[in-house]
């Protein structure tokens, strides 16, 4: 991942590299990472770049350094917003890293499962704008990523996919992931799509309302700063009461049964049945690479 931001609310300069320094000022504030390189911005918007190949599986490493990232901008007062994309070509995040879940022990289960849930608390209740620039594939916990932002934008390529396709995998969306996913979509689009573990292609995920708008690929980043500034126009503390106010019930959902989440995730994914799910997932996506 990398994170970076910049000087005054320019929007167009938001995903400028590390140490980048425009008429000879110094404009960015690093701080580094192995997964990502931390930029704290002075304009109050950070862009977020995934960067862990071949395809932004989020290992508990990874989910560890988003976690601390989300936070460590939150904490920052001067940051008022975050674009959230992949440095990596074709690939937004392919969703939770399967080895983590494959032919570990339970103390790794837990804990992984813990970092999962911990980012997506951070994420679906950060009080920052958050906005997907969904540049790639996104399945399952990466799709979760992007529905746990304010808005989603994706890059109007047919072979990009998104959606919860944990149903193909013979494992099951946890009740949050499923919740942010109706508070997108509505009932009927959520259920149906969960049940058959849908992939939707970009134009059919915009028209499910599963992204919210599709553009040319080399102008995401535009966009995504554009409708930034549209939503950092608010008073930052009318945005966020509201923000809080639609997503509390289903984040308070989450922490009341935080514990039990976890031990469900452990004895589910410590079955040999889903262990061996998983493995022939993994044979298979192997298989169709040779
Ligand atoms: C009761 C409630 C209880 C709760 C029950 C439990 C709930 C769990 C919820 C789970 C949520 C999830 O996110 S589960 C994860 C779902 N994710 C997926 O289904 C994505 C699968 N991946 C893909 O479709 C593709 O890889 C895609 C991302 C489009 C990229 O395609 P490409 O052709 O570019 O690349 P590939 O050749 O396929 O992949 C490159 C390498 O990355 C690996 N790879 C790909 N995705 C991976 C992944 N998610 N985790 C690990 N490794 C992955 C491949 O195996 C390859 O490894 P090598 O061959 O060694 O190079």
């Amino acid at each position: 991942m990398l994170l970076s931001g910049s000087g005054k609310p320019q929007f167009g300069e938001g995903n400028r590299e590390v140490g980048e320094a425009p008429l000879g000022r110094p404009v960015w504030a690093a701080v580094g990472g192995s997964l990502m390189s931390l930029c704290l911005p002075f304009t109050g918007v950070a862009t977020m770049k995934f960067k862990s190949p071949p395809v932004n599986s989020l290992s508990l490493e990874f989910l560890t350094e988003f976690s601390i990232s989300l936070e460590k901008l939150e904490n920052n007062r001067a940051c008022r917003g975050v674009i959230i994309t992949s440095t990596l070509p074709k690939i937004f995040s392919s969703g939770l890293d399967i080895t983590e879940m494959c032919g570990k022990s339970m103390e790794h289960y837990t804990e992984f499962w813990r970092a999962v849930q911990e980012m997506w608390l951070r994420l679906y209740g950060s009080n920052m704008v958050t906005v997907a620039a969904v540049n790639g594939s996104s399945p399952a916990g990466g799709c979760l990523v992007a529905m746990s932002c304010d808005y989603r934008i994706m890059a109007e390529n047919p072979k990009f996919s998104i959606g919860l396709n944990e149903a193909q995998l013979g494992i099951v969306a946890p009740f949050w992931f499923k919740d942010t996913f109706v508070n997108v979509v509505g009932h009927r689009i959520a259920e149906r799509s969960l049940q058959l573990g849908s992939l939707h292609p970009a134009p059919e995920a915009h028209k499910l309302g599963l992204v919210d708008e599709l553009v040319p690929e080399e102008k995401l980043m535009e966009r995504a700063a554009a409708v930034m500034a549209q939503w950092l126009a608010l008073p930052d503390h009318a945005r966020q009461l509201t923000k809080t106010m639609m997503r509390k019930a289903v984040l308070d959902r989450l922490v009341a049964h935080r514990e039990e989440d976890i031990k469900n995730f452990v004895t589910f994914v410590s079955k040999e049945s889903i262990q061996k799910s998983l493995r022939m997932y993994m044979e298979m996506l192997k298989k169709r690479k040779s």
